[in-house]
């Protein structure tokens, strides 16, 4: 249309976008079948593209038989079964196909599968791979199954013409693969079309001739590349590869079940993607596609409604995230050679990758520190043996003379790739990518970005890659943040808090990204294993089995997710002693057991010491005053460079309410029991009444404030009477009505001085610490409190003139878990989570 032509009606326009050609792809699972034949005419058939151009590649499985069957020949091996078989497939798909109209192809097959046979027979007679022969061979699938899937077109009443690629495509080889010699096949190609202008073409996949008219392949993954050659060729305005899943998506969905689907990419990213995981399409393919800025759009065969992934030049300008997605090879190695003599000296890297090269070894990665002292790099495992063998070769010399130490070969290597147009320019990507990986304590062996931003590559141990991949694509929120829950005891605050869990988790997940996905539940004697925590923790609790608690943990942290965590909520000093082991392994320990906090002084630094060193988190607050923000208060005073003077209070919830409750008649044994009832005491209530319970927090902040305190350094007046100390629990619940007695007068004394009976903790700068019960005026403080209220007064040097104070509800399973339950999410926070 020139400039003086008027703007097209819409009419015309319409007619402009009917005129368009598209070129289309099938590979092999989408013609693995007569039925899948079928579907797929269908679906052309179903399209209004004015030209339908339909590259097909070989009957699923078909060209590995044809392989299979050639290099039998060659070795003179019997291939007659197998050319049989093959034989058998295509009559049986031809007939089902076409039914009444199959004879002409039938008869056609026969006499393709002669041609074959004869090529067989010479092959074996001469016992050489000739290997135009075969080529002929190996793409004689691609052959038949144009020619099916054309029948099935014609059938249905189409006019189709099947174009054989062997005599259009003309393609060449250089060092870096096919090469095609457009001009040629451009002209070829005129010719033909102006045999056969017919609007719909099928096309032969994967199968060329060479500049002397010799049949040949495009190699492996020639189909697709094919169908961007013919999309060229018929200068198609869009290219569609139909594959058996709904598009690219942003992580290997085997390694990453969240991964998601991606609508728009660029080309860039497509390669990048595809080159590590997205198998969808082969980057080398994309070739002629990107030259001619031609759109690819990858979609489902079996699921035509949904629109796939468009890949072209623009990619998604609409993208909020910076990563695209995470792709992820196995089978690597690193190489590395290191010496001071390599410092400032030009040429050794030139040296190490012509050597490599003239090895035949491909180099994946590359790195490169600014020292020079060392220069790694990464290759296929499979290559990784000969390279260093060239390596030591090429630079004997410099060996022996100690300029260059060592050529090191680490086997086990992955690489995991971040992907993204977005990350080419935005500050804190490179943080995002190796924060996530360091929160899920993946060593990086090897880092290499390139100038276009565009991926960040490591190179990472192959037993961490799984866990290395969803962390990654955790960190960029492309998936939620999962966090692999084992909790132990599933006693009164562990029920609270597994019910906590199942109320709130699919909220967390929708609204925040967090997915707790609770693995474990155990007690000192069973416990139930799972992958998934959906459905009714108690049902599965029922079902448990003996296991031991290494077991239990050893399933938690699972190497495939993440983050673990263990909640552990029992009163045990056994489960509590394990606490340095799973910090160090990197798996969070978050509990409201006061054992670990207030345990021998060696053991609580063993906890700091390997939660410090692994980068796990010990997180304890519910220990001193359940739900109450009672440690993260102190803690915000002393990170804040404030100092503590003395901290006081009540911190006892059992104790509180019970003075709270006693009035000198209601007998005081049975008080101690309901308590017991309602969840407030510990599992053995002596520990509350003995003054331990009070003890441990005191000792617990002390702690926490710096002071070496102990269990033994705290004066305790216990309420025990002497001959219930060595009973059983249960017994000194029965019998501790025997004392009452003694009670009732300690509370009529006090009141007799217009007292109240509160047990009360007290630490100062001193180091003195002292847990009792004391006769304190009605009109104190303390005399007010609720139920179980604690109360903790922090006297520091900001707070001298008045505490600060915390106050509310100290015990009960209830505000316990909940506690629990908070740092679990201030853990997940730390790890990324937008809780
Ligand atoms: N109840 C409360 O208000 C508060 C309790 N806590 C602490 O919470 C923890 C749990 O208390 P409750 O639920 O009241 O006790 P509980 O007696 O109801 O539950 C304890 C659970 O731990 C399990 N258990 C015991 N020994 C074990 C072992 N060696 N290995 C594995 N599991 C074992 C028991 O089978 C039971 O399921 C205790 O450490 C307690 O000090 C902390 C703050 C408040
Ligand atoms: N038994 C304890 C529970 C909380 O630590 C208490 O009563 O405070």
């Amino acid at each position: 249309m020139s400039a003086l032509d008027p703007a097209p009606s819409p009419q015309h326009a319409a007619v402009l976008s009917l005129a368009t050609t598209v070129a289309h792809k099938f590979g092999g699972s989408s013609l693995a079948s007569a039925q899948r034949y079928a579907h797929v005419a269908g679906l052309l058939r179903g399209r209004d593209d004015a030209v339908q151009v339909t590259v097909v590649s070989a009957m699923q499985g078909v060209t590995d038989a044809l392989i299979a069957l050639g290099d039998a020949a060659v070795a003179g091996e019997d291939w007659q079964p197998h050319w049989d078989a093959l034989h058998e497939k295509h009559r049986t798909a031809a007939a089902t196909l076409l039914g009444t109209h199959a004879d002409i192809t039938l008869a056609w097959l026969d006499a393709q599968f002669q041609d074959l046979h004869a090529i067989l027979a010479a092959l074996t007679l001469l016992g050489a791979s000739g290997e135009p022969a075969l080529a002929r061979v190996h793409g004689l699938g691609e052959v038949w199954s144009a020619r099916l899937l054309a029948d099935a077109l014609r059938a249905a009443g189409d006019d189709v013409a099947v174009l054989d690629a062997r005599n259009v495509m003309e393609v060449g080889r250089n060092e870096l693969g096919v090469v095609v010699d457009w001009d040629a096949s451009a002209r070829r190609l005129a010719a033909w079309r102006h045999e056969h202008p017919q609007a719909r073409v099928v096309v032969t996949g994967f199968v060329a001739r060479d500049a002397k008219g010799a049949a040949t392949t495009l190699g492996r993954n020639g189909s697709d590349f094919s169908g961007a050659i013919f999309a060229a060729l018929f200068e198609a305005a869009e290219l569609h590869i139909w594959t058996d899943v709904d598009g690219v998506l942003s992580a290997d969905p085997r390694a990453v079940p969240d991964a998601v689907y991606l609508p728009k990419l660029s080309y860039d990213e497509a390669c990048e993607l595809a080159y590590f995981g997205a198998k969808v399409i082969h980057p080398q393919t994309m070739a002629p596609a990107i030259a001619r800025g031609l759109p690819i759009v990858i979609r489902n065969t079996f699921n035509p409604a949904h629109p796939g992934t468009r890949i072209d030049a623009a990619g998604d300008t609409a993208a909020l995230l910076p990563a695209k997605g995470l792709s992820l090879v196995s089978d690597l190695a690193l190489l590395n050679v290191e010496g001071s003599g390599m410092i400032g000296v030009p040429g050794t890297a030139e040296r190490v990758f012509a050597t490599l090269h003239a090895s035949n070894v491909s180099v994946v990665m590359i790195s490169q520190g600014s020292s020079e002292h060392s220069i790694c790099c990464v290759v296929r495992a499979a290559q990784a043996q000969t390279g260093r063998a060239a390596l030591e070769r090429a630079f004997a010399p410099e060996l022996a003379q100690g300029q260059i130490q060592k050529v090191t070969l680490e086997a086990g290597i992955s690489v995991l790739a971040a992907v993204g147009d977005g990350m080419a320019g935005t500050p804190g990507v490179a943080a995002r990518f190796l924060g996530a990986l360091a929160r899920a304590r993946v060593n990086l062996r090897a880092i290499a970005q390139g100038a276009s931003e565009r991926n960040i590559s490591v190179a990472i141990a192959a037993a961490d890659a799984t866990r290395a991949l969803r962390a990654a694509h955790a960190g960029f929120w492309l998936s939620p943040q999962t966090i692999s829950l084992g909790v132990i005891g599933p006693g009164k605050v562990g029920a609270a808090l597994l019910d906590q869990i199942a109320q709130s988790a699919p909220r967390l997940l929708r609204d925040t990204n967090l997915d707790l996905r609770l693995r474990g539940i155990a007690d000192s004697r069973r416990a139930w294993l799972g992958e998934h925590d959906s459905g009714d923790w108690r049902a599965k609790f029922d079902a448990a089995t003996p296991s031991d608690l290494d077991a239990f943990v050893a399933h938690v942290h699972a190497a495939h997710l993440p983050h673990a965590a263990i909640l552990d909520c029992s009163a045990s000093p056994a489960v509590a002693a394990k606490y340095p082991d799973w910090l160090a392994a990197g798996i969070h320990v978050i509990t409201p057991n006061k054992q670990a906090g207030a345990g021998p002084l060696p053991h609580y630094h063993a906890i700091r010491a390997a939660a410090a060193a692994g980068g796990a988190r010990f997180r304890y607050e519910a220990t001193v005053g359940a739900g109450l923000p009672v440690i993260q208060t102190l803690r915000d005073l002393l990170d804040t460079g404030d100092e503590l003077h003395s901290v006081e209070g009540i911190f006892s919830g059992t104790l509180a309410w019970l003075f709270n409750r006693y009035d000198g008649v209601l007998p005081f044994a049975q008080l101690v029991r309901e308590a017991h009832a309602l969840g407030y005491t510990e599992p053995d209530a002596r520990d509350d009444l003995s003054g331990t319970d009070v003890a441990r927090k005191l000792v617990i902040l002390a702690r926490e404030a710096g002071y070496a305190l102990s269990l033994d350094d705290v004066q305790v007046e216990s309420l025990i009477p002497p001959e219930l100390v060595a009973v059983s629990a249960q017994e000194f619940l029965d019998r501790l009505g025997d004392f009452d007695d003694a009670m009732r007068a300690r509370f009529a004394a006090a009141q007799a001085q217009g007292n109240v009976l509160r047990y009360v903790a007290a630490f100062d700068r001193e180091g003195r610490a002292q847990v009792g019960l004391r006769a304190l005026p009605a009109s104190h403080a303390f005399a007010h409190l609720q139920l179980t209220d604690n109360i903790v007064l922090f006297s520091t040097r900001r707070y001298c003139d008045n505490p600060l104070v915390v106050q509310g509800p100290g015990a009960g399973p209830d505000v316990t878990a909940a506690g629990v339950f908070a740092d679990l999410l201030r853990v997940a926070t730390a790890l990324g989570a937008r809780v």
